[in-house]
């Protein structure tokens, strides 16, 4: 699709009806077809023996580093467990597992000496709840311990929980302010997007992901009932990715988002800890507070799908937008494999892969915008049905990077004005700092960041 056609076509669309009326809705459904697939969700056996994680498909490419198809990974198992304890949290290069909630906060905390305590009841259910146990028995004349959602003992179940810092709450207050991470900003409105207020921003982030959406509604359930005088909750998302079994050749595929391409397909490889230093985490090289050192900027974005008018569009046509081939994920200058590495250079007037096809413009894999990589961590969402009758389908987009004006600020730059926008609408989202992780227990999650406040505010005369 031409500029100008884009133009004409947008022209009848408010962000929230992309159909001129409710009866061009009705006639553009009636044509479409009505098949959806299965969703993972609850397909677990609570007994099923935990099995190999999946095998990756790599690439190489050295403008972009080694890639993988990154399938969402675990056995379902509700026994899987990833460790809590570590360098970083969990949760960022650990294996997606089918299901995931975003969850923002305001925090109540006016000194140093509350936002501590509230970091040491975060780390403490964090700590049990994605390694798990029993609820303990309480008096039944006292409300249980527990909310009973996942039964008397706690299942693992893949869980992670990560925990990230939104500009607010460092803007707030005077003696945080100084030691906000670089780069952290309140997410700026792009020029496709129509922020609700209501799902944007917070001073708080937490990132569930689990095999079952249910282990992730308890873990949700259970921070909010623990620490009701810290955390005043803003907003959620849930969703999910399938979880695609591997070919008998071991070979994996990437999950299908619902406009129905693999994504995915060109990740860096996050078992390449050499790649993680340099894409992912902060440390020295990075112009950043040292209490930052091993966390990791956080991107979310709630991407709402025009899924009705892209289920009317030609596979040509949305095959050049996106820029792979929409049955197989191979990219369009050939080959039938995801895994494929499209040669840009061989095709400088875009003739095969248009130049600003999404996948084109988002990594143009030039020696110069190796700097521009991130990790994508993402999960479909539906959310029902919207007030015009139209489904609210679309991607809970997560994306970390060491740099995030290099990298999602730069490639979100890059994508403005993109075709694909006719058909996406961020409506939501915010920019998080992931803290550091607990290296072991007795610590807890945002020790250097209060030991860095409390020195500050010690430092002033009273
Ligand atoms: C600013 C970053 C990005 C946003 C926002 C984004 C939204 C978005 N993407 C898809 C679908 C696909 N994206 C794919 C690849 C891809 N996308 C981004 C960045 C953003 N996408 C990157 C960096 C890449 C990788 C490019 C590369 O290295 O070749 C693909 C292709 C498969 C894949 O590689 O994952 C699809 C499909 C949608 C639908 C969407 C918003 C709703
Ligand atoms: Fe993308």
């Amino acid at each position: 699709m031409t500029k100008d056609s884009k133009k004409k076509a947008g022209a009848a669309q408010d962000y929230g009806c992309p159909y001129a009326s409710r009866r061009d809705l009705l006639f553009g459904l009636a044509g479409a077809g009505g098949a959806f697939a299965l969703r993972s969700g609850g397909a677990f056996a609570k007994d099923a023996p935990v099995s190999e994680p999946q095998k990756k498909t790599e690439r190489a490419d050295e403008t972009s580093g080694r890639q993988v198809a990154d399938a969402p990974s675990g056995s379902g198992n509700t026994r899987d467990r990833v460790p809590f304890y570590g360098e970083h949290q969990a949760g960022v290069i650990t294996p997606r597992p089918a299901t995931g909630i975003v969850a923002s906060f305001d925090v109540v905390a006016r000194d140093p000496e509350d936002l501590e305590q509230m970091f040491r009841k975060l780390t403490d259910r964090i700590a049990f709840l994605t390694q798990g146990g029993k609820v303990p028995q309480l008096d039944p004349k006292l409300p249980p311990a527990d909310s009973g959602v996942l039964g008397p003992v706690i299942e693992p179940d893949n869980l992670t929980i990560t925990v990230g810092l939104g500009n607010s709450l460092f803007e707030n207050r005077p003696w945080l302010k100084p030691h906000k991470p670089k780069q952290l900003v309140r997410m700026p409105e792009f020029p496709n997007d129509a922020l609700d207020a209501d799902r944007s921003h917070g001073d708080l982030s937490l990132q569930f992901s689990a095999n079952l959406l249910d282990t992730n509604i308890h873990a949700l359930r259970d921070i909010v009932k623990n620490l009701p005088e810290f955390l005043v909750m803003r907003w959620m998302q849930e969703g999910d990715v399938p979880v695609i079994p591997p070919k008998p050749d071991g070979k994996t595929e990437s999950a299908r988002n619902f406009l129905g391409f693999h994504d995915g397909s060109a990740n860096p490889d996050s078992n390449d800890a050499e790649l993680m230093e340099e894409v992912i985490w902060v440390d020295e090289k990075d112009d950043e507070p040292e209490w930052a050192y091993g966390g990791t900027y956080q991107a979310v974005r709630i991407i709402r799908n025009f899924v009705e008018r892209w289920d009317r569009t030609p596979l040509r046509e949305q095959e050049r937008i996106i820029g792979r081939k929409k049955n197989n994920g191979a990219p369009l200058d050939g080959g039938d494999r995801e895994s494929e590495v499209p040669d840009y250079a061989a095709d400088p007037d875009g003739k095969l892969t248009p130049l600003d096809a999404h996948i084109r413009l988002a990594n143009p894999r030039t020696e110069k915008t190796r700097e521009n990589l991130m990790l994508r961590r993402p999960f479909n969402y539906s959310n029902g049905v919207t007030k015009s009758g139209q489904l609210d389908q679309g991607l809970l987009f997560i994306a970390y990077q060491a740099d995030l004006d290099k990298g999602f600020v730069t490639v979100q730059r890059r994508l403005d004005g993109e075709p694909l926008e006719e058909y996406i609408k961020p409506v939501g989202g915010g920019f998080f700092y992931v803290l550091p992780g607990v290296p072991e227990p007795g610590d807890y999650l945002g020790r250097s960041l209060i030991e860095a406040a409390s020195k500050t505010s010690d430092d002033k005369p009273t």
